[in-house]
């Protein structure tokens, strides 16, 4: 006999396949998880059913200070990969920041769903933007990119280090740890706390190559249903974005300590990628434009992305690499 509470929509249907989503387990992280899983499951006709699979990694392990910036690249990602190696899971999720510039051997992006808010936030008790802090007062972050550019403003102002997930940072807030701090309004968007934070306009705070959008990496020769559905879910902007802003990236990148930003901007008729690197104490910054036919191939995307970076090392004048190393 059925159970007449249950109802048919409720029912596990025979031809409903499970995907295993591979995820860190913060709030941020589980919010982005659950997004993808709905979709797959709309993108599917309802034949796929998204299984969250949340795993710690070293980032999240690891309480040391400048973590982000003194572990190596891939941090908040390396489990995750090794599970999608193995095949415990079938795809992973990740706030396309956190991924290294260049996947594992083997694994690809399965789809970038449409971007979120890629500006940063701006979060203080006593002021709207950093030009009204008072002088010396303390702005907490970890990221070196978030240092450099507060420091280029204000040079004034004290860092301190500060880290955690969105609700630890704004509890050191509220101590009185530090006077402001920043937050990805994407991440804030996400979790529904945009109204805490004062959006930075992208001039004068160019956010981190990739902020604010979902990378969902699959094997490359995983299933054809799952790739094939994440290809419904794929937004052709911000794969345009993701693949520009990671090219520069990629071009740069020797080392994870490098304040970089990017930004691939919407210019109506072209794309328009800017790129910065910055000097940790704030002292010297280095930005480059170009732009791009909006029907651009994802290959000349990237080579957008690489001339950029080369404008860049061009401008440093040959000092950028040996002086990066150094940090
Ligand atoms: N480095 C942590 C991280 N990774 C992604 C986001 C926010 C969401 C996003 O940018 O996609 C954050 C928090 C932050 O920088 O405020």
């Amino acid at each position: 006999m059925t159970d007449p509470r249950i109802s048919p929509d409720n029912t596990a249907r025979r031809d409903q396949r499970n995907v295993r989503i591979g995820t860190r387990g913060s709030p941020l992280a589980l919010v982005q998880a659950r997004q993808i899983a709905a979709s797959l499951e709309v993108a599917s006709g309802g034949a796929l059913r998204g299984e969250i699979v949340p795993f710690t990694t070293t980032g999240d392990q690891l309480t040391t200070e400048r973590l982000i910036n003194s572990g190596g690249k891939g941090l908040f990602t390396r489990e995750l990969d090794a599970a999608l190696d193995r095949g415990d899971v079938d795809i992973t999720v990740h706030s396309l920041k956190d991924v290294p510039a260049v996947l594992p051997s083997g694994q690809i992006f399965g789809a970038f769903p449409q971007r979120e808010d890629a500006r940063e936030g701006f979060l203080s008790p006593h002021a709207e933007k950093l030009a009204d802090l008072p002088k010396g007062a303390k702005v907490g972050t970890a990221s070196l990119r978030r240092e450099s550019q507060t420091l280029a403003l204000r040079p004034d102002v004290e860092i301190v280090t500060f880290r955690g997930n969105v609700a630890t940072r704004m509890r050191k807030l509220e101590d009185g740890l530090a006077d402001a701090t920043y937050l990805a309004m994407a991440g804030l968007t996400r979790l529904g706390m945009a109204h805490l934070a004062t959006p930075i306009p992208m001039e004068d705070m160019l956010p981190s190559a990739g902020q604010g959008i979902i990378g969902v990496v699959m094997r490359e020769d995983g299933d054809a249903e799952v790739r094939e559905t994440l290809g419904g879910i794929d937004h052709a902007e911000t794969r345009a974005a993701a693949t520009a802003e990671r090219a520069f990236l990629a071009a740069l990148d020797g080392s994870c300590r490098t304040p970089i930003a990017a930004h691939l901007f919407d210019r109506g008729e072209e794309w328009e990628l800017i790129g910065e690197v910055l000097a940790l104490d704030g002292r010297q910054r280095w930005r480059a434009d170009g732009t791009c036919r909006k029907e651009a191939s994802e290959a000349q995307l990237a080579a957008l992305g690489r001339d950029v970076a080369a404008d860049i090392r061009a401008a440093a004048g040959g000092v950028l690499p040996a002086f990066v190393d150094e940090w």
